[in-house]
Protein backbone atom coordinates (compact mmCIF):
# COMPACT_ATOMS: atom_id res chain seq x y z
CA UNK A 1 0.00 0.00 0.00
CA UNK A 2 1.29 3.36 -1.05
CA UNK A 3 0.76 4.59 2.88
CA UNK A 4 3.07 2.37 4.08
CA UNK A 5 6.11 4.13 1.81
CA UNK A 6 4.76 7.57 2.97
CA UNK A 7 7.10 8.86 5.34
CA UNK A 8 5.52 11.97 5.56
CA UNK A 9 4.34 13.49 8.73
CA UNK A 10 0.50 12.70 9.27
CA UNK A 11 -1.44 15.47 10.30
CA UNK A 12 -4.49 15.63 12.32
CA UNK A 13 -6.88 18.56 11.92
CA UNK A 14 -9.25 18.83 14.96
CA UNK A 15 -11.98 21.99 14.12
CA UNK A 16 -15.11 22.52 16.28
CA UNK A 17 -17.00 25.36 17.09
CA UNK A 18 -16.68 28.08 19.69
CA UNK A 19 -15.70 26.46 23.41
CA UNK A 20 -16.41 23.41 21.87
CA UNK A 21 -13.97 21.21 23.55
CA UNK A 22 -11.18 21.43 21.10
CA UNK A 23 -8.00 22.74 23.40
CA UNK A 24 -8.91 20.06 25.96
CA UNK A 25 -9.10 17.55 23.56
CA UNK A 26 -5.65 18.36 22.44
CA UNK A 27 -4.16 18.47 25.83
CA UNK A 28 -5.95 14.68 25.96
CA UNK A 29 -4.26 13.45 23.21
CA UNK A 30 -0.90 15.32 24.18
CA UNK A 31 -1.11 13.81 27.54
CA UNK A 32 -1.65 10.27 26.13
CA UNK A 33 0.31 10.74 23.10
CA UNK A 34 2.69 7.53 23.99
CA UNK A 35 5.36 6.63 21.39
CA UNK A 36 4.46 10.05 19.52
CA UNK A 37 6.09 12.90 18.98
CA UNK A 38 3.30 15.17 18.50
CA UNK A 39 3.64 19.02 17.69
CA UNK A 40 0.75 21.00 17.67
CA UNK A 41 -0.43 24.49 15.50
CA UNK A 42 -3.27 26.69 16.94
CA UNK A 43 -5.39 28.86 15.44
CA UNK A 44 -7.33 31.21 17.30
CA UNK A 45 -8.74 34.22 16.93
CA UNK A 46 -8.32 36.52 19.88
CA UNK A 47 -5.57 39.20 20.09
CA UNK A 48 -3.60 37.07 22.78
CA UNK A 49 -3.20 33.26 21.72
CA UNK A 50 -5.60 31.78 25.32
CA UNK A 51 -5.54 28.51 23.61
CA UNK A 52 -1.84 28.09 23.11
CA UNK A 53 -0.94 29.25 26.86
CA UNK A 54 -3.52 26.39 27.68
CA UNK A 55 -2.28 23.37 25.93
CA UNK A 56 -0.63 21.06 28.45
CA UNK A 57 3.45 21.96 27.53
CA UNK A 58 3.66 24.83 25.85
CA UNK A 59 5.98 26.20 27.42
CA UNK A 60 8.19 24.11 25.06
CA UNK A 61 8.91 25.07 21.79
CA UNK A 62 6.52 22.27 19.94
CA UNK A 63 3.23 24.58 20.26
CA UNK A 64 3.29 27.02 17.88
CA UNK A 65 0.27 29.41 17.37
CA UNK A 66 -1.16 31.79 14.63
CA UNK A 67 -3.15 34.36 15.82
CA UNK A 68 -5.32 37.72 14.74
CA UNK A 69 -7.05 35.47 11.81
CA UNK A 70 -8.84 32.50 10.50
CA UNK A 71 -6.62 30.16 9.10
CA UNK A 72 -9.74 29.31 6.56
CA UNK A 73 -9.34 32.77 5.27
CA UNK A 74 -6.40 35.15 5.53
CA UNK A 75 -4.22 32.78 7.12
CA UNK A 76 -3.23 30.24 4.50
CA UNK A 77 -0.32 31.93 3.26
CA UNK A 78 0.94 31.50 7.29
CA UNK A 79 -0.26 28.33 7.94
CA UNK A 80 1.80 27.04 5.15
CA UNK A 81 4.93 28.80 5.78
CA UNK A 82 4.42 28.13 9.33
CA UNK A 83 4.13 24.15 9.09
CA UNK A 84 6.77 24.09 6.75
CA UNK A 85 9.27 25.81 8.82
CA UNK A 86 8.21 23.51 11.72
CA UNK A 87 9.10 20.70 9.54
CA UNK A 88 12.43 22.12 8.58
CA UNK A 89 13.15 22.93 11.77
CA UNK A 90 11.66 20.81 14.52
CA UNK A 91 11.94 16.98 15.04
CA UNK A 92 8.43 15.45 15.35
CA UNK A 93 5.89 12.57 13.79
CA UNK A 94 2.89 13.72 14.31
CA UNK A 95 1.08 17.57 13.55
CA UNK A 96 -2.25 18.29 15.14
CA UNK A 97 -3.73 21.49 13.95
CA UNK A 98 -6.24 23.09 16.17
CA UNK A 99 -8.16 25.53 14.08
CA UNK A 100 -9.65 28.12 15.37
CA UNK A 101 -13.62 27.86 15.96
CA UNK A 102 -15.12 29.85 13.06
CA UNK A 103 -13.01 28.10 9.85
CA UNK A 104 -14.76 26.37 7.52
CA UNK A 105 -12.04 22.14 7.32
CA UNK A 106 -12.46 22.58 3.74
CA UNK A 107 -10.20 25.27 2.66
CA UNK A 108 -7.88 24.42 5.78
CA UNK A 109 -7.87 20.90 4.44
CA UNK A 110 -6.92 21.57 0.77
CA UNK A 111 -3.89 23.82 2.21
CA UNK A 112 -2.50 20.02 2.96
CA UNK A 113 -3.19 18.68 -0.09
CA UNK A 114 -1.31 21.04 -1.21
CA UNK A 115 -3.73 23.31 -3.48
CA UNK A 116 -3.12 26.49 -2.71
CA UNK A 117 -1.41 28.86 -4.15
CA UNK A 118 2.06 30.11 -3.06
CA UNK A 119 5.74 29.11 -3.07
CA UNK A 120 5.55 26.36 -0.31
CA UNK A 121 4.05 23.07 -0.55
CA UNK A 122 3.15 21.65 2.49
CA UNK A 123 2.60 17.92 0.73
CA UNK A 124 6.45 18.23 0.52
CA UNK A 125 6.52 17.22 4.69
CA UNK A 126 2.89 16.59 5.13
CA UNK A 127 0.06 14.17 4.30
CA UNK A 128 -3.65 14.88 5.79
CA UNK A 129 -4.76 12.08 7.85
CA UNK A 130 -7.78 12.54 9.90
CA UNK A 131 -10.30 15.69 10.02
CA UNK A 132 -12.01 15.51 13.32
CA UNK A 133 -14.70 17.67 14.31
CA UNK A 134 -15.59 18.27 18.58
CA UNK A 135 -19.04 19.10 18.89
CA UNK A 136 -20.92 20.65 21.59
CA UNK A 137 -23.62 18.59 22.05
CA UNK A 138 -24.74 20.77 24.67
CA UNK A 139 -24.84 23.62 21.86
CA UNK A 140 -26.32 21.92 19.38
CA UNK A 141 -29.61 22.82 19.21
CA UNK A 142 -28.93 26.27 20.19
CA UNK A 143 -26.88 26.76 17.60
CA UNK A 144 -29.86 26.41 15.17
CA UNK A 145 -32.04 28.37 17.11
CA UNK A 146 -33.11 31.88 15.27
CA UNK A 147 -32.07 33.66 17.77
CA UNK A 148 -28.21 32.65 18.33
CA UNK A 149 -25.77 35.14 17.30
CA UNK A 150 -22.42 35.24 15.84
CA UNK A 151 -19.69 35.74 18.11
CA UNK A 152 -18.04 39.30 18.05
CA UNK A 153 -14.82 39.38 16.66
CA UNK A 154 -15.62 36.71 13.65
CA UNK A 155 -14.61 37.38 10.70
CA UNK A 156 -17.07 35.44 8.87
CA UNK A 157 -19.48 37.66 7.14
CA UNK A 158 -22.96 36.31 6.78
CA UNK A 159 -22.09 33.06 8.39
CA UNK A 160 -23.89 31.92 11.65
CA UNK A 161 -22.46 29.89 13.78
CA UNK A 162 -25.48 27.07 12.26
CA UNK A 163 -23.54 27.34 8.92
CA UNK A 164 -20.33 26.88 10.27
CA UNK A 165 -21.27 23.50 12.50
CA UNK A 166 -22.75 21.95 9.28
CA UNK A 167 -20.01 22.73 7.44
CA UNK A 168 -17.48 20.86 10.10
CA UNK A 169 -19.92 17.91 11.08
CA UNK A 170 -20.12 17.33 7.21
CA UNK A 171 -16.45 17.58 6.33
CA UNK A 172 -14.68 15.11 8.85
CA UNK A 173 -13.84 11.65 9.13
CA UNK A 174 -14.19 11.36 13.15
CA UNK A 175 -16.64 13.72 15.20
CA UNK A 176 -16.57 14.10 19.04
CA UNK A 177 -19.83 14.30 20.37
CA UNK A 178 -18.87 16.25 23.53
CA UNK A 179 -20.10 17.29 26.82
CA UNK A 180 -22.03 14.39 26.71
CA UNK A 181 -22.33 15.15 30.62
CA UNK A 182 -24.66 18.42 30.18
CA UNK A 183 -27.47 16.84 27.98
CA UNK A 184 -29.87 13.95 28.93
CA UNK A 185 -29.41 10.70 26.87
CA UNK A 186 -32.48 10.78 25.05
CA UNK A 187 -31.44 14.07 24.10
CA UNK A 188 -27.96 12.94 22.82
CA UNK A 189 -29.50 9.99 21.29
CA UNK A 190 -31.64 12.79 19.10
CA UNK A 191 -28.30 14.94 18.50
CA UNK A 192 -26.30 11.60 17.47
CA UNK A 193 -28.79 10.39 15.11
CA UNK A 194 -28.76 14.02 13.13
CA UNK A 195 -25.22 14.43 13.09
CA UNK A 196 -25.01 11.02 11.45
CA UNK A 197 -27.77 11.87 9.67
CA UNK A 198 -25.52 14.70 8.49
CA UNK A 199 -22.36 12.58 7.73
CA UNK A 200 -22.83 8.79 7.46
CA UNK A 201 -19.55 8.34 6.74
CA UNK A 202 -17.62 9.80 10.21
CA UNK A 203 -16.73 7.67 12.94
CA UNK A 204 -18.80 8.81 16.16
CA UNK A 205 -17.94 8.76 19.74
CA UNK A 206 -19.58 10.16 22.50
CA UNK A 207 -17.31 11.87 25.02
CA UNK A 208 -17.09 13.94 27.95
CA UNK A 209 -14.23 16.39 28.52
CA UNK A 210 -12.98 15.32 25.10
CA UNK A 211 -11.61 12.19 26.40
CA UNK A 212 -11.03 10.39 23.32
CA UNK A 213 -7.47 7.77 23.12
CA UNK A 214 -5.15 9.21 21.06
CA UNK A 215 -5.64 5.96 18.55
CA UNK A 216 -9.07 7.43 17.79
CA UNK A 217 -7.62 10.61 15.91
CA UNK A 218 -4.29 10.10 15.53
CA UNK A 219 -2.86 7.71 12.32
CA UNK A 220 -6.48 6.57 11.53
CA UNK A 221 -5.74 7.01 7.71
CA UNK A 222 -9.38 7.99 7.38
CA UNK A 223 -9.53 10.95 5.27
CA UNK A 224 -9.80 10.99 1.67
CA UNK A 225 -11.34 13.87 0.09
CA UNK A 226 -13.04 12.34 -2.09
CA UNK A 227 -15.16 10.49 0.04
CA UNK A 228 -15.96 12.96 2.43
CA UNK A 229 -16.99 15.05 0.31
CA UNK A 230 -19.61 12.83 -1.34
CA UNK A 231 -20.35 11.14 2.03
CA UNK A 232 -22.58 14.62 2.86
CA UNK A 233 -25.93 13.53 3.95
CA UNK A 234 -27.68 15.70 1.81
CA UNK A 235 -25.38 14.56 -1.00
CA UNK A 236 -25.84 11.30 -0.51
CA UNK A 237 -29.75 11.29 0.13
CA UNK A 238 -30.00 13.69 -3.26
CA UNK A 239 -28.52 10.07 -4.63
CA UNK A 240 -30.89 8.01 -3.42
CA UNK A 241 -34.05 10.14 -4.38
CA UNK A 242 -37.11 9.07 -4.14
CA UNK A 243 -35.98 5.49 -5.15
CA UNK A 244 -35.89 6.70 -8.84
CA UNK A 245 -32.70 7.17 -10.83
CA UNK A 246 -30.83 9.75 -8.60
CA UNK A 247 -29.77 12.80 -10.01
CA UNK A 248 -26.28 14.41 -10.03
CA UNK A 249 -25.55 14.95 -6.31
CA UNK A 250 -22.65 17.19 -6.19
CA UNK A 251 -22.74 21.03 -6.64
CA UNK A 252 -20.61 21.19 -9.52
CA UNK A 253 -22.15 18.58 -11.59
CA UNK A 254 -26.18 18.89 -12.61
CA UNK A 255 -25.78 16.15 -15.47
CA UNK A 256 -28.08 13.37 -13.92
CA UNK A 257 -24.80 10.98 -13.47
CA UNK A 258 -25.96 7.96 -12.13
CA UNK A 259 -24.26 6.75 -8.78
CA UNK A 260 -25.09 3.85 -6.43
CA UNK A 261 -25.29 3.99 -2.65
CA UNK A 262 -25.58 1.84 0.15
CA UNK A 263 -26.83 3.94 3.00
CA UNK A 264 -30.47 2.71 2.65
CA UNK A 265 -30.40 1.25 6.20
CA UNK A 266 -29.13 3.91 7.61
CA UNK A 267 -31.59 6.37 6.40
CA UNK A 268 -33.95 3.90 7.60
CA UNK A 269 -32.84 3.71 11.08
CA UNK A 270 -32.64 7.42 11.14
CA UNK A 271 -36.03 7.82 10.35
CA UNK A 272 -37.62 5.50 12.60
CA UNK A 273 -36.39 7.77 15.34
CA UNK A 274 -37.52 10.58 14.26
CA UNK A 275 -34.79 12.38 12.36
CA UNK A 276 -36.34 13.07 8.72
CA UNK A 277 -34.37 12.90 5.93
CA UNK A 278 -36.22 13.49 2.30
CA UNK A 279 -35.52 14.72 -1.26
CA UNK A 280 -38.18 17.28 -2.34
CA UNK A 281 -38.29 17.00 -6.81
CA UNK A 282 -40.03 19.05 -9.60
CA UNK A 283 -40.25 19.81 -13.01
CA UNK A 284 -42.42 22.61 -12.75
CA UNK A 285 -40.48 25.99 -11.95
CA UNK A 286 -41.13 27.79 -8.85
CA UNK A 287 -43.05 31.21 -8.54
CA UNK A 288 -40.39 33.44 -7.39
CA UNK A 289 -42.00 35.50 -5.22
CA UNK A 290 -44.57 32.54 -3.02
CA UNK A 291 -40.96 30.45 -3.13
CA UNK A 292 -39.21 33.36 -1.24
CA UNK A 293 -42.06 33.98 1.33
CA UNK A 294 -42.15 30.18 2.11
CA UNK A 295 -38.15 30.42 2.48
CA UNK A 296 -38.66 33.43 5.18
CA UNK A 297 -41.49 30.94 7.13
CA UNK A 298 -39.62 27.79 7.64
CA UNK A 299 -40.99 24.91 9.23
CA UNK A 300 -39.18 24.10 12.82
CA UNK A 301 -36.45 21.24 13.42
CA UNK A 302 -34.93 21.76 9.74
CA UNK A 303 -31.42 21.21 10.63
CA UNK A 304 -30.34 21.46 6.63
CA UNK A 305 -31.65 22.16 3.61
CA UNK A 306 -29.77 22.50 0.47
CA UNK A 307 -29.98 21.60 -3.50
CA UNK A 308 -30.76 23.26 -7.00
CA UNK A 309 -34.15 24.90 -7.61
CA UNK A 310 -35.66 26.30 -10.98
CA UNK A 311 -37.52 29.54 -11.06
CA UNK A 312 -40.32 30.43 -13.73
CA UNK A 313 -38.19 34.18 -14.22
CA UNK A 314 -34.56 32.39 -14.92
CA UNK A 315 -35.21 29.41 -17.21
CA UNK A 316 -31.45 29.49 -17.59
CA UNK A 317 -30.50 29.65 -14.29
CA UNK A 318 -29.10 27.31 -11.35
CA UNK A 319 -30.67 28.64 -8.39
CA UNK A 320 -28.89 26.96 -5.08
CA UNK A 321 -30.73 26.82 -1.68
CA UNK A 322 -28.10 26.14 1.52
CA UNK A 323 -29.79 26.21 4.14
CA UNK A 324 -28.56 25.33 8.04
CA UNK A 325 -30.92 26.20 10.30
CA UNK A 326 -32.03 29.78 10.79
CA UNK A 327 -29.43 31.13 7.93
CA UNK A 328 -30.65 30.55 4.57
CA UNK A 329 -28.93 31.23 1.40
CA UNK A 330 -30.51 31.15 -2.06
CA UNK A 331 -29.52 32.76 -5.16
CA UNK A 332 -28.19 32.11 -8.47
CA UNK A 333 -24.62 29.45 -8.74
CA UNK A 334 -24.71 29.03 -12.44
CA UNK A 335 -26.67 27.75 -16.03
CA UNK A 336 -28.21 24.79 -16.64
CA UNK A 337 -26.21 22.99 -19.41
CA UNK A 338 -27.35 21.64 -22.72
CA UNK A 339 -28.43 17.90 -21.69
CA UNK A 340 -28.51 18.83 -18.06
CA UNK A 341 -31.31 17.25 -16.09
CA UNK A 342 -33.06 20.66 -14.88
CA UNK A 343 -35.64 19.35 -12.18
CA UNK A 344 -35.24 21.16 -8.86
CA UNK A 345 -33.73 19.13 -6.47
CA UNK A 346 -33.49 19.84 -2.43
CA UNK A 347 -32.99 17.52 0.32
CA UNK A 348 -34.13 18.67 3.75
CA UNK A 349 -32.89 16.95 6.84
CA UNK A 350 -34.24 17.85 10.37
CA UNK A 351 -35.91 16.18 13.51
CA UNK A 352 -39.61 15.21 13.42
CA UNK A 353 -40.03 17.66 9.91
CA UNK A 354 -43.19 17.67 8.84
CA UNK A 355 -42.36 15.87 5.59
CA UNK A 356 -46.25 16.12 3.93
CA UNK A 357 -46.79 19.56 5.13
CA UNK A 358 -43.20 20.81 3.46
CA UNK A 359 -44.44 19.02 0.36
CA UNK A 360 -47.47 20.30 -0.52
CA UNK A 361 -46.52 23.81 0.80
CA UNK A 362 -43.97 23.56 -1.74
CA UNK A 363 -46.39 22.56 -4.08
CA UNK A 364 -48.21 25.69 -3.79
CA UNK A 365 -44.99 27.81 -4.77
CA UNK A 366 -44.83 26.24 -8.19
CA UNK A 367 -45.83 27.96 -11.23
CA UNK A 368 -49.33 27.29 -12.40
CA UNK A 369 -49.49 27.33 -16.15
CA UNK A 370 -50.54 30.78 -16.49
CA UNK A 371 -47.83 32.31 -14.63
CA UNK A 372 -45.29 30.52 -16.80
CA UNK A 373 -46.83 31.74 -19.72
CA UNK A 374 -46.60 35.34 -18.53
CA UNK A 375 -43.22 34.72 -16.59
CA UNK A 376 -41.72 37.92 -17.43
CA UNK A 377 -43.93 39.95 -15.43
CA UNK A 378 -43.44 37.98 -12.24
CA UNK A 379 -41.55 39.96 -9.75
CA UNK A 380 -38.43 37.84 -8.68
CA UNK A 381 -36.73 39.26 -5.18
CA UNK A 382 -33.91 36.46 -5.85
CA UNK A 383 -30.81 37.78 -5.92
CA UNK A 384 -29.20 38.62 -9.48
CA UNK A 385 -26.06 37.35 -10.64
CA UNK A 386 -22.66 39.16 -9.48
CA UNK A 387 -21.71 40.49 -12.71
N1 LIG B 1 -19.12 20.26 31.31
C1 LIG B 1 -18.19 20.07 30.40
N2 LIG B 1 -17.32 21.06 30.10
C2 LIG B 1 -16.39 20.82 29.15
C3 LIG B 1 -16.30 19.59 28.47
N3 LIG B 1 -15.29 19.67 27.59
C4 LIG B 1 -14.75 20.89 27.71
N4 LIG B 1 -15.41 21.61 28.67
C5 LIG B 1 -15.15 22.98 29.10
O1 LIG B 1 -15.59 23.84 28.07
C6 LIG B 1 -14.75 24.99 27.98
C7 LIG B 1 -14.22 25.14 26.56
O2 LIG B 1 -13.34 24.06 26.29
P1 LIG B 1 -12.12 24.22 25.30
O3 LIG B 1 -11.43 22.91 25.20
O4 LIG B 1 -11.31 25.41 25.65
O5 LIG B 1 -12.90 24.52 23.96
P2 LIG B 1 -12.31 25.03 22.58
O6 LIG B 1 -13.14 24.38 21.52
O7 LIG B 1 -10.86 24.83 22.50
O8 LIG B 1 -12.64 26.55 22.68
P3 LIG B 1 -12.16 27.75 21.69
O9 LIG B 1 -10.70 27.57 21.48
O10 LIG B 1 -12.53 28.97 22.48
O11 LIG B 1 -12.95 27.64 20.45
C8 LIG B 1 -13.66 24.77 29.01
O12 LIG B 1 -14.02 25.46 30.19
C9 LIG B 1 -13.67 23.27 29.25
O13 LIG B 1 -13.22 22.91 30.54
C10 LIG B 1 -17.25 18.56 28.80
O14 LIG B 1 -17.29 17.47 28.23
N5 LIG B 1 -18.17 18.87 29.75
Amino acid sequence: MARMEDDRIPVTLVGGTLGAGKTTLVNNVLRNAGAHDVAVLVNDMGEVNIDAELIAGSADDDVIDLTNGCICCQLQGDLVAAVNRLARERSFDYLLVEASGISDPVPVARTFLGETEGEEDPTDYYRLDTVVSVVDAYGFWKEFDPEAERPDGSDAPGRTLADVLVDQVEFCDVLVLNKCDLVPDEELDEVERVVRELQPRATVYRETYADVSPEAVLGTGLFDYEEVSRAAGWKRRMREGDGRRGGGGDEERHDGHEEHDHADGEHDHAAAHGVTSFLYESDRPFHPERLDDYLEAWPDGVVRAKGFFRLATRPETVMGLNRAGPSVTAGPIGRWNEDDDRRTRLVFIGTDVPEASVRSALDDCLATDAELEDAEGLSDPFPSPPE
